[in-house]
């Protein structure tokens, strides 16, 4: 579903992606881990088509993210860190605004279907600034699925969220990804990944450090846990 190839992303002088070489599958759940800095939002923006690499290529569902944008747009939800959203308008008119935006057949009926699918159908018309942080990541959300994607590219999902409400959209995404959809998230909580994904990939300075299943990483780097893993290939100890 998703080829990296021998990406590299600048920032004038600074190499923000060095050479990364990757593959997701269909259907996979993909974490990217590593230090502050270490290029996860870069890589997440690139094949978001939001910016273009320096070198090399970024397919997604068979198609270029530079040629084809328009292509790997209409297969992608993306979801950054800033909720983004109106917050005097409420759940029902932030999707519906978005729903009209991509032209969707029925509107109406689709966000009404996503505000039971997001659990937000009590909350549907009050202002958004009225909600809690976890019901608005949950529209952020379900703001990016409106289109069906078939990846869903999320950042960061859960900083700066409690325990309680971090659990909660981890079986949100869970059925998302049960549903068939790709899921790749980047995050600073290492247990996140363990819970969420089949495989991570742990980038430092740029690199791809380490890739593979949370339990092969602790086979191979030693643990005992993978937050290990992610402090010792951050520190630059086992790379
Ligand atoms: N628009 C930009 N202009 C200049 N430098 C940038 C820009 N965006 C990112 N960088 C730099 O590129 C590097 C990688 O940043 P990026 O945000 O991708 O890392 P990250 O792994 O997502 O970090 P964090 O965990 O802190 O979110 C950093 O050194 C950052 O300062």
């Amino acid at each position: 579903m998703i080829r990296v190839e021998a990406v590299v992303k600048r920032y004038g002088a600074l190499v923000a992606l060095d050479g990364i070489d990757l593959a997701i599958g269909a259907g996979e759940a993909f974490g990217l881990l590593g230090p502050n800095g270490a290029g996860k939002t870069t890589l997440v923006r690139l094949l978001a088509t939001l910016a273009r690499p320096d070198g090399g290529r970024l397919c997604v569902g068979g198609h270029d993210t530079v040629t084809e944008a328009a292509r790997v747009k209409r297969l992608i939800g993306v979801v950054f860190q800033e909720n983004n959203l109106d917050r005097d308008l409420s759940p029902r008119q932030n999707l519906l605004f978005q729903a009209r935006l991509h032209r969707l057949a029925a509107p109406g009926a689709a966000v009404a279907a996503m505000l039971e699918r997001i659990g937000l159908a009590a909350h549907a018309d009050r202002p958004v600034n009225a909600l809690s942080g976890g019901m608005r990541r949950r529209l952020v959300i379900g703001r990016a699925l409106l289109t069906d994607p078939r990846v869903l590219l999320l950042d960061e999902p859960t900083t700066g969220l409690d325990p309680a409400i971090r659990r909660e959209l981890w079986a949100m995404i869970r059925a998302i990804r049960d549903q068939g959809c790709t899921v790749i998230l980047t995050t600073h909580y290492v247990e996140e990944a363990e819970a969420l994904c089949d495989r991570v990939g742990i980038l430092t300075r740029g690199r791809l450090a380490g890739l593979g299943s949370p339990a092969e990483l602790v086979g191979r780097f030693g643990g005992p846990r993978l937050e290990d893993v992610v402090v010792a290939l951050g520190a630059g100890a086992a790379a």
